[in-house]
């Protein structure tokens, strides 16, 4: 279910420190995160190292100690645009924020994550460039890595961003009835059911009958037998952490029968 922050109109302020904010309209500036920063429902703040650069060529990497290919973000505009995000956050937000940097080397992002996430503390979130940052920044300023996935990108703006989006979902009144169904505890942790619109047939696939029924009740049962079904065959290791109510376990059992080879 949703959690009730307790901060009025503004559920969530995230501080961001990048090299690249611009790269952030794609959440700002479209769909339901773009709707939610538009009505203040979330607070995206950015703070950029390079304006923190103090010479000439206003540099903001540096060369790696030991030598070989790549550069780190250099120290000190780093950790001056972090300092800056993590006193406005306590100026916002009267709490110390929680300060995450996105990196293959940190917790697998999932859905219980960022819900965790998403009820704590402020976030300023630092998304890395290059090879990454000092390891003494990583034990000075940061408190949890995350890693969205296995698999090394070119920055940490796409991590931030999703990170950012799946925080957001989880605000209440960002998600409405249109935008898309209201997560609710029915869907968490199992995979979702097929779903149809408009035209019944599809080079001869029809929609499922039951879905044109209007038996509500049926069509709810449909739905979460598939779900559950689909879940089991795709991911069941997501069923391993997930317990079945017995409506849910009888029409996981039903599909089973109905699928054995
Ligand atoms: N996967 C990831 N989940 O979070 N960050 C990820 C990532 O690939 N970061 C890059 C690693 C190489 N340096 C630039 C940033």
């Amino acid at each position: 279910a949703d959690v009730p922050s307790g901060r009025g109109e503004q559920d969530l302020w995230i501080g961001i420190v990048s090299l690249f904010p611009e790269m952030f309209e794609a959440i700002t500036r479209h769909g339901v995160t773009g709707r939610a920063v538009e009505t203040g429902r979330i607070a995206l703040e950015f703070w950029n190292p390079r304006d923190y650069a103090t010479d000439r060529h206003r540099s903001v990497d540096d060369r790696p100690y030991g030598g070989g290919p790549g550069m780190l973000m250099k120290v000190d505009t780093l950790r001056s645009a972090i300092h800056a995000a993590r006193e406005r956050a306590e100026q916002v937000t009267g709490q110390r924020p929680k300060v995450i940097y996105l990196s293959p080397q940190g917790r697998r992002l999932d859905q219980a994550g960022v819900q965790h996430l998403v009820s704590g503390p402020p976030l300023v979130v630092v998304a890395g460039r290059y090879e990454g940052i000092d390891e003494r920044v990583v034990e000075a300023d940061i408190d949890e890595e995350w890693s969205i996935g296995d698999y090394v990108l070119s920055g940490g703006e796409l991590p931030a961003m999703v990170l950012i989006d799946a925080a957001a979902r989880r605000v209440p009144g960002v998600l409405g009835h249109r935008d898309s169904a209201v997560e609710d505890s029915f869907n968490d942790g199992l995979l979702d059911c097929p779903h149809y619109t408009r035209p019944e047939e599809i080079d001869g696939r029809r929609v499922p009958d039951v879905l044109l029924s209007g038996h509500h009740g049926a069509i709810r049962r449909w739905r979460l037998k598939q779900s559950l079904g689909r879940t089991w065959q795709r991911r069941p290791d997501l069923l391993d952490t997930r317990s079945l109510d017995r409506e849910q376990q009888q029409l996981l059992e039903e599909f089973i029968e109905e699928h054995a080879l």
